[in-house]
């Protein structure tokens, strides 16, 4: 493939910012990571919920929904993750601009594609929240009983059992869903937005 070259920015004439005084909110993209079944579609389909009734204008990324369209030529090698990250970073960067709450949901296991997701974005757009929950809970849950294939062989490159999954080191928000319920988890990040004054 080869890169495009002569191609040149083009200003609007409407900013992010114009955009934003039609809000009473800012635009972060809350970026929620962890292990399959720790809780990430859970919580975000929760707190989108919780935003839309307050008025807070939102937008959900989800892996498995993602998958089936924009990222429907990526599997899970390392690279093919990379490249689902850098996409996904790129659509957020796109949703912040246009004014909207950014919930994303995927696993992305690896430190150095979230945190070049963070410095594609703007100081304090990029909310890193880790769902934390052990190996040994998300595969008792094991919702879609991925685990057990992958225990079986039947699926390769499963995150935590044969692929690396790199804990957030400094993560903005950390939500254990062993401890807190979903609606405790949801008001958990509602304070945090509140305190930060994103809403
Ligand atoms: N090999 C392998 N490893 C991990 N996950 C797998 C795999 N194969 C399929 N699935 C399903 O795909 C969902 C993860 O997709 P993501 O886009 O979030 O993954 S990643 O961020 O690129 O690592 C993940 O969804 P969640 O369970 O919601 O996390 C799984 O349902
Ligand atoms: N405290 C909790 N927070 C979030 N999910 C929970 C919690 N307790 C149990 N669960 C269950 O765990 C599973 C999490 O699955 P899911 O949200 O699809 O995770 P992920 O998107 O991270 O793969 C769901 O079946 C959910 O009902």
């Amino acid at each position: 493939m080869t890169k495009a070259t002569n191609i040149v920015w083009h200003e609007s004439a409407i900013t992010k910012e114009d955009r934003l005084k039609l809000n009473d909110h800012q635009s972060p993209v809350l970026w929620f990571t962890g292990l399959s079944g720790s809780g990430k579609s859970t919580i975000t389909v929760a707190l989108e919920k919780a935003l839309y009734e307050k008025g807070i204008r939102t937008y959900r990324l989800d892996g498995d929904n993602i998958r089936h369209g924009l990222n429907n030529n990526l599997g899970f090698s390392p690279e093919d993750r990379k490249e689902n990250i850098r996409r996904i970073g790129e659509v957020s960067k796109l949703m912040s601009d246009a004014g909207l709450i950014t919930l994303t949901a995927f696993i992305s296991p690896y430190r150095e594609d979230r945190d070049n997701v963070r410095q594609l974005l703007a100081k304090g757009d990029f909310i890193e929240v880790y769902i934390k929950c052990s190996l040994e809970s998300c595969e008792a849950r094991d919702p879609k009983g991925l685990y057990q294939k992958a225990r079986s062989g039947e699926i390769k490159q499963f995150t935590g059992i044969d692929a690396p999954y790199e804990e957030p080191l400094h993560p903005e928000l950390v939500v254990n869903t062993e401890q807190n319920s979903i609606e405790e988890s949801v008001d958990i990040i509602l304070a945090y937005l509140r305190t930060n004054q994103y809403i």
